[in-house]
């Protein structure tokens, strides 16, 4: 792969607290992103988790695989994932992002949104396996979306954020102990995304 290349001038981090998020769009070239989501596309093991929402067992809105080193297993919303190898591809991802924020991330999220219709809802990563404030770094491949992020407590703070093919997010601070994220559903028509979240999964 070719050397690091940012844009930070490009970004839309203006008016973004610093503190709690980095954002850097062009990480990988448009050629390289390209090649990474058609192969993770294809090749990795998606699937569609219920998640447990009150009473109810609900299919999510989106495609996951758990990736991570040995031991990374997590629990969420109830339901126990396993961590599959590392690929080639997700391994060079990975020192790449670790360059960027300076954490040793042991684990992946990836998420395929096939579609407009296919969304995260809000919530905040705060799973006990994260620990206290934890880190996490986001990538993006393909389709644009707009990741919005609002304060628990008061509603009118919040910011928008258009996670372009190439990017990367690092969520950083107390957001995720004091703000929700999602990514909402559009009515106008959406290609096909993958999202990574680099995690740190403390062993028990
Ligand atoms: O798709 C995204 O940009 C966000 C995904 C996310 O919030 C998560 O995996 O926890
Ligand atoms: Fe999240």
């Amino acid at each position: 792969m070719e050397q690091l290349s940012f844009f930070p001038e490009a970004g839309q981090s203006k008016g973004l607290p610093p503190e709690l998020l980095d954002y850097r769009p062009g990480i990988f070239s448009p050629e390289q992103s390209k090649y990474l989501m058609a192969k993770f596309i294809t090749e990795m093991p998606w699937q569609q988790k219920i998640i447990k929402m009150y009473d109810k067992h609900l299919l999510t809105p989106r495609l996951t695989v758990w990736v991570g080193d040995q031991g990374t297993d997590y629990t969420f919303s109830g339901e126990k994932y396993d961590p599959l190898p590392w690929t080639d591809e997700l391994q060079t991802i990975r020192e790449r992002v670790q360059i960027l924020s300076g954490i040793n991330f042991n684990s992946v999220l990836l998420n395929y949104y096939r579609d407009g219709n296919d969304s995260v809802a809000w919530h905040s990563d705060n799973e006990d396996e994260l620990g206290k404030h934890p880190v996490v770094a986001s990538v993006s491949f393909g389709q644009v979306r707009s990741f919005d992020i609002r304060n628990k407590k008061d509603h009118t703070q919040k910011y928008s954020i258009k996670l372009e093919d190439g990017s990367y997010l690092l969520m950083k601070g107390d957001l995720q102990e004091n703000w929700e994220h999602r990514i909402a559903k559009s009515t106008k028509p959406m290609k096909e995304r993958v999202n990574l979240t680099f995690r740190v999964i403390k062993h028990k």
